[in-house]
């Protein structure tokens, strides 16, 4: 039977937990991140990321967002060290946005939201798939960066010049070539916390890693997010904005800080 989930009155966040239980789970994400609460864990390692802009193949709109998908079958685009042990692969990007600048991200800084947020999803190659690794609690890394207005992004701007060939749900095209290490900001500070994919199934195996420093995004370029459809063609159109799940109780989970 198909899940049909999506952000509106009737099939938004607030309704999810009839189809998928794990929705009032012990490690939900998003969360609200209070920075004077986090832990300084001296332990934690320096993030590897090692993208080969040769593995971006296309982008897609799913009807919840749009997401850049990478080949995954050999470890060319990668991520270690940081809270994760072993090596995972990237699989995917995508954002989720407000429609307006007041709100957008998932996760927040004590109560603050940001515009946009976007998520680079990857896998742990100790599991055969994206799949397998998805269903296990040490099975997903997603990387988490916030965008604040602010000057344009030319990164940035090299995705969003794509989104004119995918305003429908379902439309998708090649997006070869492209370095999503461009689209994080200078220096990799992160939280981490343990959570769960943050749309249906709300599997609950991604170790979050939300960096503290934001990226860039224009007004004009959070105009371009927000032109993107929820529906397909041929059906009214619905604009996709407020694509966001609100945070979700920590449950007794500790936050772990890379920094002082
Ligand atoms: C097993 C199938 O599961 C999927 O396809 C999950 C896709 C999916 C990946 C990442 C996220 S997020 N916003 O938590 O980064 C949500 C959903
Ligand atoms: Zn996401």
């Amino acid at each position: 039977m198909s899940h049909s989930w999506g952000y509106g009155p009737h099939d938004g966040p607030e309704t999810w937990a009839k189809s998928f239980p794990i929705a009032d789970g012990p490690r939900q994400s998003p969360i609200d991140i209070v920075p004077t609460q986090a832990q300084h864990d001296p332990a934690l390692k320096q993030l590897k990321l090692k993208y080969d802009p040769a593995t971006a193949k296309s982008i897609l709109n799913n009807g919840h967002s749009f997401q850049v998908d990478f080949a995954d079958d050999e470890d060319n685009s990668t991520l270690s060290g940081g809270p994760i042990t072993g090596i995972y692969r990237l699989r995917q990007f995508h954002f989720h946005w407000g429609s307006s600048d007041d709100k957008g991200s998932e996760h927040t800084i004590a109560g603050t939201k940001f515009p946009c947020e976007l998520h680079l999803v990857h896998w742990n190659t100790k599991y055969p798939s994206f799949g397998e690794a998805a269903s296990q609690p040490d099975g997903l890394a997603v990387v988490g960066v916030f965008l604040k207005i602010g000057a344009a992004n030319p990164s940035l701007q090299k995705v969003l010049d794509a989104l004119d060939d995918i305003q429908a749900k379902g439309q998708q095209t090649t997006f070869p070539n492209f370095d999503p290490k461009t689209l994080l900001p200078g220096a990799l500070d992160f939280w981490t916390y343990d959570g769960s994919l943050t749309t249906p199934p709300l599997l609950e195996s991604v170790t979050w890693i939300v960096l503290k420093d934001p990226i860039s995004v224009s007004p004009a370029q959070m105009a371009k997010f927000r032109s993107l459809l929820f529906t397909p063609e041929g059906e009214p159109p619905c604009c996709m904005v407020d694509n966001y799940r609100p945070p979700q109780p920590l449950k007794g989970r500790k936050v772990c800080a890379s920094f002082k």
